[in-house]
């Protein structure tokens, strides 16, 4: 019976506690694809597979309404994620997907479960070892569904299909701890609009605190500082792309970018993905900042719907001060209109998180490695060089 804490994942390839020495750094088990299953999961009565077309408006619609009622909350059940159409095409219709790698569960035509994957190149521990696997990401079921164990088919399901590509490996990151983490991180959050941050109850005054003393802390410049700072454009995609691959070899975990993914993944799409670079002396780009849009549904509150709240993704100071640059980014992002500007403790992110006014948040973000034994058991925040949105 699957009710023991983790049951599911004790039957799946992650190193556990008492493994961790014994295993040899690598794949922990080796795939053959022969024995791949080539049907699809049975599934519960009157529940059917269904591959997701993002590009299809109505199966977007549906894929939006459900993660907007069912997908993640924070710990006090008062904000809950809410991924608008666009950006989800953004995030999972990248150069090179797969149309089965989009996983829909529906009932009587309505979707009640849903996964997904990407493919990706990941760099671990080294630039010699590039292991092709799939990033999971949208893990949701309906919640009046929830405890029919759908969840573990659904994994099963997309590991089947990831399988069936002679893929093994897979990258994935969520609140909740299962076995095993590869690295635990933090996130912290800097107040562009502290009055509705307030109003909201996303922060609160202490005694001595009072709303417009807040304002006045966190206030930002009208425009940003650094000179030659500027949306990008697809002219900068070569030394975009340059920038980024030299920046992250200084991690432990990274995917190498080529033009086509760095025009995928930075190219500026409203309300989806800001990238401004700093151009230098006549057209060399020396830096640049990036944030994506994921505005959080307030569940209760009379006055506001939602939390607008921008996520740091990559950002590359070469000749800007990391500080400055990001300050900047506060400003740009204040400047769009977002309340909050959001970043986990990864990469060289400690450097500005303090100085920049940043508050911890009140949970973690897990990254997990599925079938894989990394070196040294656990990686620091500042060992990992991937954002997963
Ligand atoms: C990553 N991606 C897989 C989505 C995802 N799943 N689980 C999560 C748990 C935390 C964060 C997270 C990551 C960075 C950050 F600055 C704040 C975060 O959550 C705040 C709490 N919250 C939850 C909903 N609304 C607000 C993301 C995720």
């Amino acid at each position: 019976k699957l009710n023991k804490p983790h049951q599911f994942w004790q039957t799946q390839p992650m190193p556990n506690i008492n493994e961790m020495d014994k295993l040899k750094p690598g794949p922990i088990q080796l795939g053959v694809l022969a024995e791949v299953r080539k049907d699809p999961f049975n599934l519960i009565d009157k529940f059917e597979w269904f591959n997701v077309d993002l590009r299809n408006e109505e199966q977007a619609q549906q894929v939006y309404t459900l993660l907007k009622e069912n997908y993640v909350e924070d710990d006090d059940n008062m904000f809950r994620f809410d991924y608008s159409i666009d950006f989800l095409r953004w995030a999972l219709l990248p150069p090179g997907q797969y149309s089965d790698w989009l996983i829909g569960v529906r009932v009587n035509q309505k979707l009640v479960g849903f996964i997904t994957g990407i493919p990706v190149t990941l760099n671990i521990e080294n630039e010699q070892t590039k292991v092709k696997m799939t990033e999971i990401n949208f893990l949701c079921v309906h919640k009046k569904i929830r405890a029919n164990r759908l969840a573990p088919v659904l994994i099963k399901e997309i590991t089947r299909r990831v399988h069936i590509k002679n893929m093994w490996q897979a990258v994935y990151t969520a609140g909740i701890v299962v076995p095993t983490p590869i690295s635990q991180t933090r996130y912290y959050h800097r107040s562009l609009n502290a009055k509705k941050l307030i109003e909201v109850g996303f922060s609160s005054l202490s005694a001595r605190q009072t709303i417009s003393r807040q304002q006045k802390l966190y206030k930002l410049p009208e425009e940003p500082k650094t000179p030659g700072l500027r949306p990008m454009k697809k002219k900068d995609v070569a030394q975009v792309t340059k920038l980024l691959n030299e920046y992250l070899k200084n991690f432990k975990l990274y995917f190498k970018y080529s033009e086509e993914e760095v025009k995928h993944w930075f190219l500026p799409r409203k309300d989806v993905i800001s990238t401004y670079v700093v151009e230098k002396e006549q057209g060399v780009v020396t830096d640049f900042l990036s944030f994506y849009n994921l505005p959080s549904q307030v569940i209760k509150n009379p006055k506001y719907t939602h939390l607008r709240a921008a996520y740091s993704y990559y950002n590359v100071a070469t000749s800007t001060p990391i500080v400055q640059l990001m300050y900047d980014a506060l400003i740009l992002a204040k400047n769009e209109g977002y309340d909050v500007f959001n970043a986990l403790d990864i990469m060289d992110n400690d450097k500005f998180l303090k100085e920049l006014m940043f508050c911890p948040g009140d949970g973690q973000l897990n990254y997990y490695l599925y079938n894989w034994k990394l070196e040294s058991n656990m990686l620091k925040p500042e060992e990992i060089g991937i954002v997963l949105v």
